[in-house]
């Protein structure tokens, strides 16, 4: 197949490029699919799924319940666009909660809202998953030197990462505002980093209560905290918002609005692609486009791996935040009929050129189990560039690395598509964040997968707090015991089956001297022994 790729004539390129890119002028938009190997009756093959797909998106939007095992409703699209949500009420909460994000943003900014310290300089934003990765790629992409707060993220449960920001914040925790984000208000690691935040206010003598936000479900663990602490205010999330495609609604305009974003034009760019994308016609369709793409490449069955080559500093957290939006949402082992598909689709990237220097070699020689997107920028930066060679700038070589990668690609037979913006502003990055959320949508509808739910993600944290409960019984067997014990003695003691666990538990607190284990080394894990300090 890529002997026969790689003699495709370039004229017959440069048509099939011209004659099926999706553009939209106004939007500064493009999507190229001319590097996808897609036949014309591919094309119409997959084309005559999408009638029910753009139905069912329709319904959802429309209200349903489309996330049936939760028993929810899928409104992330009224967030852009709150005259569309399915009741008045629901349109009234949306705009009042913009509403108050403007208002208490300004008042931080006009200092009428302060720190013990003084006028706000900082924000640490506390959360995980979809709490976290779209406010950390918005403040990323659009950060500037105008920005009117810093922003620091806790985005784990890793004490060393949050020692690591904490000591950043440490000659300014007295003007620094703590938004702790949560939808269910009960992830441990949020949980756990809210606390090592409140503990680090105390050791420096700062009331965290009144330096601190909650943005979470009425009624959550973290909003019951929030409200008997007598935090500095609440903001609302919803149960008809998912966390991964919750960043247009409080849990993203929030940070934003602070950083001193245009969340407005972030709003207005992701309503205009809804607007784009809402279209039932696959031609005029972008997100179909992508949709269907995806499902050419990887036979609807994901057997293809997405690989994002953003050709801008500013979108390298893109790949990272797309793959929770699209792994988590793809990643599926039952379809709506309850057949096992084990479904989805792998996403990883960072950014060009870059990348070219680490894996692109693979993507070019090796195993042809991805296909690429690239994302092309079209303004290289504010104001003129100086020129690296004669007539030749930093930018021109960024373009030529993107197009020479991806005819590098197309001629040994991978598939890439590439979409292109004018330039990374909130606008753009508002459409793109929509683009992809409906493109899953959609995807997930030919699949025919609750592209809302996440079973999965369940059993690890199951799992996890067994280890927990697991830890105390056998601290107390080691602490309890004046002779040292192999792992298989504590677990008999502790009247445990799983050693492997209870053998990694005792090692992982030995590290720690404060945790009052040793660990005397054997032959093998089997032959170590634990004691009290
Ligand atoms: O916002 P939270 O309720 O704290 O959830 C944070 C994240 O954790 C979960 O495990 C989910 O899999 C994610 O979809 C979610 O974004």
């Amino acid at each position: 197949m890529s002997a026969e790729l790689s003699i495709t004539p370039q004229a017959e390129l440069w048509a099939r490029y011209s004659a099926g890119l999706y553009r939209n002028e106004e939007l500064g938009f493009s999507l190229d699919l001319s590097r996808v190997n897609m036949s014309p009756s591919e094309q119409s093959a997959i084309a005559e799924m999408f009638p029910m797909a753009f139905s069912a998106m329709a319904q959802l939007e429309a209200g349903s319940i489309a996330n049936k095992d939760e028993g929810r409703m899928v409104g992330h699209y009224w967030l852009r666009a709150p005259q569309l949500a399915p009741t008045p009420e629901l349109e009234a909460d949306i705009l009042q909660a913009i509403f108050d994000v403007n208002a208490f943003c300004q008042a931080v900014h006009a200092g009428e809202v302060t720190g013990s310290g003084g006028k706000f300089t900082n924000v640490l934003l506390i959360g995980i998953g979809g709490s976290a990765l779209g406010p950390q790629f918005i403040a990323t992409a659009l950060a500037s030197s105008h920005d009117k707060l810093h922003m620091s993220f806790f985005d784990n449960t890793d004490p060393d990462g949050i020692d690591l920001v904490l000591s950043s914040l440490a000659s300014c925790l007295a003007t620094t505002l703590v938004v702790v984000v949560s939808k269910s208000g009960g992830t441990p690691e949020t949980r756990n980093g809210m606390l090592e935040a409140q503990a680090a206010f105390q050791a420096a003598g700062i009331p965290f209560a009144p330096q601190a936000v909650a943005i979470t479900q009425a009624g959550s663990k973290l909003d019951q905290t929030a409200q008997s602490e007598g935090w500095l205010k609440t903001f609302p999330m919803w149960d008809w918002v998912g966390g991964r495609t919750s960043v247009m609604s409080t849990v993203g305009l929030v940070p934003a609005a602070l950083q001193g974003l245009d969340i407005d034009s972030l709003l207005e760019g992701a309503g205009q692609m809804d607007s784009l994308t809402r279209v039932p016609q696959v031609k005029e369709n972008p997100a179909a486009h992508l949709a269907m793409a995806w499902y050419h490449c990887g036979q609807g069955r994901g057997s293809k791996d997405m690989v994002l080559l953003p050709y801008k500093d500013r979108l390298a957290l893109f790949s990272k935040y797309l793959q929770q939006l699209v792994m988590e949402s793809l990643g599926k082992e039952l379809d709506r009929k309850g057949q096992k598909v084990n479904q989805g689709i792998a996403v990883y990237g960072n950014k060009g050129s870059t990348d070219q220097h680490a894996y692109v070699q693979q993507l070019r020689d090796g195993l042809n189990n991805f296909f690429a997107t690239f994302i092309e920028v079209l303004k290289d930066r504010q104001g003129d560039s100086i020129e690296v060679d004669a007539g030749v700038t930093s930018g021109d070589y960024l373009y030529g690395f993107y197009a020479g990668t991806r005819k590098a690609l197309y001629e040994s037979g991978r598939d890439s598509i590439t979409i292109t913006v004018n330039e990374v502003n909130a606008h753009s990055v508002g459409a793109l964040i929509a683009l992809y959320e409906r493109a899953v949508g959609l995807y997930a509808e030919l699949v025919n997968i609750n592209a809302y739910h996440q079973p999965g993600v369940e059993a690890g944290k199951k799992a996890a707090a067994q280890i927990l409960a697991l830890q105390s019984q056998a601290v107390e067997v080691v602490v309890s015991n004046k002779a040292s014990l192999t792992a298989d003695e504590v677990a008999k003691l502790a009247n445990a089956s799983d050693v492997e666990s209870i053998y990694g538990i005792l090692r992982h607190l030995a590290a720690n001297p404060s945790r009052g284990i040793v660990r005397q080394p054997g032959k093998t894990p089997a032959e170590d022994r634990f004691g009290k300090l």
